[in-house]
């Protein structure tokens, strides 16, 4: 096993599905993939790995924040084997053009983490972007099955509770769609090492409105996202 991961050798798929929430792991393996088994329970942290369309798949969660996913990307590209990673996660709109339960395809990802600024020596404003493959894959997979999905930027945040709601809005003025908490860290170590990776979000929350789902919802909805990354990662 890895540090953080319970798996041996060989358990687990080239091509990884990654939600924050583990039990959307859980949901994902059982509602999606066939002959799904779990390979590692541990901090319930859960990873399963099944097939999806004749294909191995996993599922692996990943927690909250950027330091937490990190950990995860890392071991699953360095001590797995793992060549794809598409992030499926929920992000909060902030542009009114979103609403509730639409899909995001994050082109790059700003934040306002410190661990990019730390790895260039505060010296260069790295910028994370998806796998133009995988993005490219998505688009066509979300059209052919007559799913509309925003293709844009993104802010990979560290704080879910923001006191700086305006940098919000002057973001948006710059055209980012959504927030959440990992693509930033997801893009940076893919493209450290030679991994693919993408990042799809579901709108679970309106930053504008006040719309939210539930957490129920967020662990057990969101299928148009998790059917588009599973086409995508297969193909
Ligand atoms: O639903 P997940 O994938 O966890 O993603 C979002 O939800 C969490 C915050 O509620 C953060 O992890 C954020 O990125
Ligand atoms: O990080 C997140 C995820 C969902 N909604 C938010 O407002 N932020």
């Amino acid at each position: 096993m890895s540090t953080h991961i319970g798996a041996e050798p060989g358990d687990i798929a080239e091509l990884v599905l990654m939600p924050g929430d583990p039990l959307r792991a859980k949901w994902i393996a059982e509602t999606f993939l066939e002959d799904a088994r779990c390979y590692s329970t541990v901090r319930n942290m859960f990873g399963f790995t099944g097939t999806f369309e004749g294909t191995r798949v996993s599922v692996q969660g990943s927690g909250m924040g950027m330091p937490s996913a990190s950990i995860y990307a890392h071991e699953l590209i360095n001590d797995y084997g793992v060549k794809a990673l598409i992030r499926v996660g929920s992000c909060g709109a902030l542009v009114e053009s979103l609403k509730l339960r639409d899909v995001v395809a994050a082109i790059g990802s700003s934040t306002d983490s410190n661990m990019n600024r730390a790895r260039f020596d505060g010296l260069i404003d790295y910028a994370p972007v998806a796998d133009f493959g995988l993005l490219r894959t998505a688009v066509d997979v979300a059209e052919a099955r007559g799913i509309s999905m925003r293709v844009g930027p993104i802010l990979a945040a560290d704080a879910f509770y923001t006191d700086r709601p305006d940098l919000y809005d002057r973001l948006a003025d710059y055209g980012v769609l959504a927030v959440e908490m990992e693509s930033a860290a997801l893009y940076t170590i893919a493209a450290r090492f030679q991994a693919r990776a993408l990042t799809l979000l579901t709108v679970s929350d309106h930053i504008k409105t006040g719309e939210r789902t539930t957490a129920q919802e967020r662990e057990q909805t969101f299928s148009q996202m998790v059917e588009i990354a599973l086409k995508t990662i297969v193909s």
